[in-house]
């Protein structure tokens, strides 16, 4: 009979692969290379793990582990070489060999989906990573190319046009002072030519590069607040790029490799570092920086109300703190230098100089009608309250009118245009919706003592981990840093405007992750205006909502370590990731804690999948399998009565305990608190029927009677019957067996095609597309409409071999169907699914969204081109209050036809 829920049931032991090791694992670096996924999907980047051997001395706790299929890294790298700080950003890109299995082949067959689109692509899929390393530590910084062999990866591949020169030199593009200067050196070190390209057409490449392609990199800073702006790459030009560094420039910029060096201030960066340090005796630009935060500039400039009494000046709009003079107190006062606090020298200065670009910047743009100012250089370099004054100029100077934007990557706009010189590359046509940002966990590289080569494996990246608790520092997130001159065990700066500690320029830098290119994704075709489609429904940076998420978060941790170490058989090698996971990811909460924006815009959505993204990283392959198997087989045990008892109702009967059973089955939710203590309670079937009996109606939102008409009542022309159905299923269990699965077998029933939709990769106990195709098989032998449904649509594996072919011979209409989403949470962003789901899409009029994560943490305001029927039962207390003024467990049956939607 139904198997317990109860938690503390042995979990069966899942074979575990491979002990603890990843060939191109980690590495020590600011921006690490992991492969996130160790499962077969077309949308993420994954490991070849056929063949896999364990290498070397098998006795050893942590052996080598062999992949003799996967492909090593190709690697292209390009490098901004300045006087402080040299910028490597590198291409690694695996060649797939995942062969296609017989699901991927039939749905490909069925949609029309060719791989022929792919081919515009050289790069196929892969990841860019961003690195720093200060200047005076350039040997550091040869030794980390070598031992990654970035130099070498143009050999490989011709077609870039990088790698070797007929004479058979390798050369890399290089841009920066540094070029000139070291590049002696990178021959003589790594053999190898620096290719120089100049510094403006790399900024600008990298600009543009990174406005295109990334959502959310522009972003505003206005009293120590951070706003994500998202830009129309159709409407992006021209821009003003203003860059700060020794002195000035501003460039209108008017499309790729179009741009004007339209004027410029030699008042910049160096003159505040110059004066400053003459004035303060501060020994470093940092320092320099640093001391402004405790600064108070009305002891220096004479102020508006120092003139006017302490009054404002009201009839030129000036208020009585406007700055009327920059360091105007001190000549009518007579104090020496030594008289005045360093602080607000600083403070006085840095103002002056900022107030001034902001000035010129805002004139400029004026002079040549542009509405964009984009600020970036070493002066600015993710300092808060640098961006805050700059921001603050255009502001006053603008009335309001125009606002300061800062680039999250902005310090790698060089070493980024550097590398789009590389030709054929292809990177400059992806687009946004093909890029996923990823924060996997690093170790210190710049600024910090560099401990043995670079991280080779996870095992590596572990026993990092544990030095840090050793030592007993707090291990920050994606990449823990150090003040330069610590031992690089050190955490991070607090950011902040002004009042905190500021952060070094290497922190700063830190906001950046890794850059995995997945040409296969696309935008839902069947999103009513994807450019109005924001996924989450809460803003995790109103900070409140952050501090509630992240203690249900951190609460529910041990708990999953749990799960985590027993699916991989509870082994020394399992609790020792699990132990590293739960620092990764308790880190990752960390930081975002101290800063909301520290990864670019992140929503509900983001910080689930983050999570889930962090067991990968551990090498956790799917911590609920044990769960998922146990809850199927329980509730396909009871599938056939339930089968029965609805084929006993009428239609109208019938479709009502169909959707409840739907919005009951949905309680078996791995990742809700409230109803993991429920587990404890009974058994499956035992909880599901406790459920059932409990759906009330009218649910907290009600239009079931809607979407009855809609079906039942479909015989008019107005509303023709429903032609296909995408059903973006959940939970594995009852959710899928007892709640979709019969939903799916009433639209068969009726002729409406059905495409289930699951996840690619594991989420909590959320069933994967993977697992469907036996999941129906299974149910199909209690069910004529789901086994003849699924034969023809190639699912029953037996009756699948030569149906295959046969039937898409026949055929262009699939009854039913298996997709995955191209997700690897608990959530959905329709801005970035697989590209078989974007097929089967096109020909879609209804769509199914269940789940609390799907329906509601996600897309409950999203707005589709077709009908959508968004189902869920909500599992969280606080959910339910903020969102629908109800309760835990009330159940959500929103319609959203599309007449009400357009
Ligand atoms: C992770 C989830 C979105 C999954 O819900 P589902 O989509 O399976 O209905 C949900 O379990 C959740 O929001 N959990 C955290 C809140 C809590 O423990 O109450
Ligand atoms: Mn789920």
């Amino acid at each position: 009979m139904a198997g317990s829920l109860r938690c503390d049931e042995s979990e069966s032991k899942v074979s575990s692969l491979e002990e603890d090791s990843r060939v191109n694992g980690e590495e020590k670096e600011m921006a690490p290379t992991v492969p996130t996924s160790m499962h077969r999907s077309g949308s993420r980047p994954q490991l070849d793990l056929s063949g896999a051997a364990i290498g070397s001395n098998s006795e050893d706790r942590n052996p080598t582990i062999l992949l003799p299929n996967q492909s090593d890294d190709i690697s292209h790298l390009a490098l901004d070489i300045g006087g402080s700080l040299i910028k490597l950003v590198y291409f690694s890109r695996r060649e797939e060999h995942s062969p296609e299995d017989k699901r991927k082949r039939s749905i490909k067959k069925k949609l029309g989906i060719s791989n022929g689109n792919r081919r515009s692509y050289p790069i196929l899929g892969g990841r860019l990573h961003f690195v720093k390393f200060e200047t005076r530590k350039l040997y550091e910084c040869l030794d980390f190319i070598s031992s990654k062999q970035l130099h070498r990866g143009g050999v490989d591949s011709p077609s870039w046009g990088s790698g070797r020169q007929s004479n058979g030199n390798i050369i890399i593009k290089a841009t920066g002072g540094g070029a000139y200067k070291y590049a002696d050196v990178f021959k003589e070190r790594l053999g190898v030519s620096l290719d120089k390209e100049d510094e403006m057409d790399c900024l600008v490449a990298g600009a543009n590069f990174l406005l295109k392609a990334i959502r959310h990199e522009a972003f505003t800073h206005r009293e120590g607040h951070k706003e994500f702006v998202q830009i129309d790459q159709n409407d992006l030009f021209p821009y003003l790029l203003v860059n700060v560094g020794s002195g000035v420039s501003m460039i209108k910029v008017d499309g790729d490799g179009k741009f004007q060096r339209v004027s410029g201030t030699n008042v910049g960066g160096g003159t505040y570092w110059g004066l400053g340090r003459l004035l303060t005796k501060c020994t470093s630009f940092d320092q320099l920086l640093e001391l402004s935060q405790k600064g108070d500039n009305s002891n220096i400039d004479m102020l508006v109300g120092d003139i006017y009494g302490g009054m404002d000046y009201s009839k030129i709009g000036l208020s009585a703190s406007t700055i009327a003079s920059s360091f105007g107190k001190t000549v009518s006062e007579s104090k020496e230098l030594s008289d005045y606090r360093p602080e607000d020298i600083s403070l006085s200065l840095l103002r002056m100089i900022s107030y001034n670009i902001g000035q010129i910047s805002y004139l400029n743009a004026l002079r040549y009608g542009l509405k964009r100012i984009f600020f970036g250089g070493f002066f600015i370099r993710g300092h808060a309250y640098t961006m805050d004054t700059i921001s603050f100029a255009v502001h006053f100077w603008s009335k309001g009118q125009a606002q300061a934007m800062f680039l999250r990557h902005e310090g790698f706009l060089g070493a980024l245009g550097a590398f789009m010189s590389y030709e054929r590359h292809g990177l400059d046509v992806l687009m946004a919706h093909q890029l996923v940002e990823r924060f996997p966990m690093g170790a210190p590289y710049v600024g910090g003592k560099i401990h043995g080569p670079p991280l080779g494996d996870l095992n590596e990246k572990i026993s990092w981990m544990e030095k840090f608790i050793q030592i007993g520092t707090e291990i920050t997130a994606p990449v823990p840093m150090a003040p330069p001159g610590t031992t690089g065990m050190g955490g991070f700066d607090r950011p902040s405007s002004r009042g905190i500690t500021l952060r070094s320029d290497a922190s700063a830098a830190l906001n950046v992750g890794v850059l995995h290119f997945v040409p296969s994704l696309e935008v839902f075709p069947l999103l009513a205006d994807p450019n109005k489609y924001e996924p989450n429904t809460i803003d995790l940076l109103d900070h409140s909502e952050f501090e509630y998420w992240f203690t249900v978060l951190s609460e529910h941790l041990p708990d999953l370590v749990d799960k985590a170490v027993a699916s991989e058989g509870g082994t020394d090698d399992a609790k020792r990731r699990g132990e590293a996971f739960a620092r990764a990811f308790s880190a990752h909460l960390a930081r975002l804690m101290e800063e909301p924006a520290a990864y670019g815009k992140f929503g509900l959505a983001n910080l689930l999948e983050l999570r889930e993204e962090c067991l990968r990283e551990f090498q956790f392959r799917d911590a609920y399998i044990t769960i998922k198997q146990r809850e199927n087989e329980a509730s396909l045990a009871v599938l056939p009565d339930l089968l029965l008892e609805l084929d006993g109702m009428d239609e109208e009967g019938r479709l009502l305990t169909l959707i409840e059973g739907v919005l009951a089955a949905n309680i078996f939710d791995w990742g809700s608190r409230a109803c993991v203590d429920l587990y404890h309670k009974g058994t499956i079937i035992e909880i599901y029927r406790m459920s059932r009996k409990k759906m009330q109606r009218p649910w907290r939102v009600d239009d079931f009677d809607l979407f009855k008409r809609r079906i039942l009542d479909c015989r008019n022309k107005k509303f023709p019957p429903y032609k296909r159905a995408l059903l973006f299923v959940d939970n594995s269990g009852a959710d899928i067996v007892l709640g979709m699965l019969p939903l799916a077998r009433e639209l068969l029933r009726r002729g409406i095609e059905v495409v289930l939709v699951g996840n690619s990769l594991p989420a909590l106990n959320d069933v994967t597309s993977n697992e469907l195709p036996e999941i129906v098989a299974e149910a199909a032998k209690h069910c004529d409409i789901l086994r003849k449904a699924a034969e023809a649509g190639g699912l029953l594996f037996d009756a699948m071999v030569d149906a295959e072919d046969e039937f898409s011979m026949k055929s262009t209409s699939v009854p039913l169907m298996v997709v995955e989403n191209g997700c690897g949470g608990p959530c959905i962003d329709f801005r970035q699914v697989s590209s078989e789901l974007a097929a089967a899409a096109k020909d879609a009029d209804l769509i199914i969204l269940e789940g609390m994560g799907r329906a509601l943490h996600t897309n409950l305001n999203a707005h589709f081109k077709c009908d959508a029927l968004k189902l869920a039962m909500v599992k969280n207390q606080r959910l339910a209050e903020k969102l629908f003024s109800g309760n835990i467990y009330d159940c959500i049956c929103r319609f959203e036809p599309i007449e009400n939607q357009l």
